[in-house]
């Protein structure tokens, strides 16, 4: 990797909290120690259940809590001796968004761009491309508190983008969103950095989300990143995918195991009923050859390539599923 835009090494925040009533006063580890590495242009994201310190993370990277140990630099300015000029090179979108129900949308964008000192016509053009590009066109008269769900977080999204920063942060977005405007969502995000070379470092407790939209993941649990790498690299690291061959009859399926693991070497392989589960490093590539070698003598009746998902990355990293937590 180059320069990487966020460099953080042994981020750490301990919280403290005040004892009430019968309750002695404790400290909370949120995020123990963590390194992160991002590239130019990349889109991150940072996937990890409800309490697992995603949110400390990027409050510590965007300057608004301090850590309590390591260090980090985004765009080059480290966060302790140039917090002026990380938050210059950033946008932050928060969970729960910034806009005012009663302000008018167009009129947010250039208070909001004014803050950064942009000239209030150069905010104006800027915000209509935003919004234009963000499938927004028509809204800028409009009061924020009367637009959709979705259409509320695009223009959050538009707000943190208006001083054009070089990463933009944001706290799980889609949260709240019904499944089309989520997908619709994560197109727009996409564009954005596509048309703006834009760094993305997006929070989210949704696979789905991170599987469709990251070009990497980091995987964070109990304040510590327990995975990094990209989606296909997490599933590879799990073990492999699964080949089924299902044989025409249950007496056919040993058979059929002797000549699959005949032609694939000694591969990890089990017989369920008529069904033999095979498991391979590379699914995709191991069939073809598997059907291919294997000759016509055998009645294959199905076949099927079954990849592993993030919540078996999840599952495998930490011994619980995504999904419990979610749930
Ligand atoms: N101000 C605070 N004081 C004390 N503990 C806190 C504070 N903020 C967060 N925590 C605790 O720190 C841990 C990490 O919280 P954080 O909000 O960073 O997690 P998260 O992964 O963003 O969760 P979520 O998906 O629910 O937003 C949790 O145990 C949380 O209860």
């Amino acid at each position: 990797m180059s320069t990487p835009i966020i460099d953080a090494r042994g981020l750490r925040k301990t919280y403290s909290v005040r004892g009430r009533g019968k309750d002695a006063p404790r400290t909370v580890e949120a995020v123990k120690g963590v390194d992160i590495t991002v590239a130019a242009g990349e889109i991150v994201g940072f996937l990890g259940p409800n309490g697992a310190g995603k949110t400390t993370t990027l409050r510590m990277l965007t300057t608004l809590l301090d850590p309590s140990g390591g260090t980090a630099t985004v765009n080059g300015h480290d966060l302790a001796k140039d917090p002026v000029g990380v938050r210059r090179s950033i946008g932050y979108v928060a969970q729960m968004g910034t806009t005012d129900p009663s302000a008018v949308a167009g009129e947010e964008l250039v208070d909001q761009a004014r803050l950064y000192g942009i000239d209030r016509g150069v905010a104006a053009e800027r915000g209509k491309a935003l919004l234009s590009g963000l499938d927004l066109d028509g809204i800028w008269e409009r009061k924020c508190g009367t637009l959709s769900g979705g259409q509320r977080r695009r223009l959050d999204i538009a707000m943190g983008l208006i001083h054009e920063p070089t990463i933009v942060f944001l706290d799980e977005p889609s949260t709240g969103l019904d499944p089309q405007s989520r997908a619709n969502l994560w197109e727009h995000i996409r564009r954005v950095r596509d048309d703006f070379d834009t760094t993305v470092f997006i929070t989210t407790h949704y696979m789905d989300e991170a599987d469709a939209l990251s070009d990497r993941l980091l995987v964070i649990d109990h304040g510590e990143i327990v995975g990094a790498g990209t989606s296909d690299e997490l599933k590879r690291s799990v073990g492999g995918d699964q080949v089924l061959l299902t044989a025409s009859s249950a007496d056919a399926a040993a058979a059929l195991a002797a000549a699959a693991t005949e032609v694939l070497g000694d591969v990890p392989h089990e017989i369920d009923g008529d069904v033999v589960r095979l498991t391979v490093p590379d699914g995709a590539s191991a069939l073809p050859t598997l059907l291919r070698e294997m000759g016509s003598g055998h009645d294959v009746a199905g076949v099927e390539v079954r990849r592993p998902t993030l919540d078996d990355v999840f599952l495998t990293m930490t011994g619980r599923s995504l999904r419990d937590e979610e749930a």
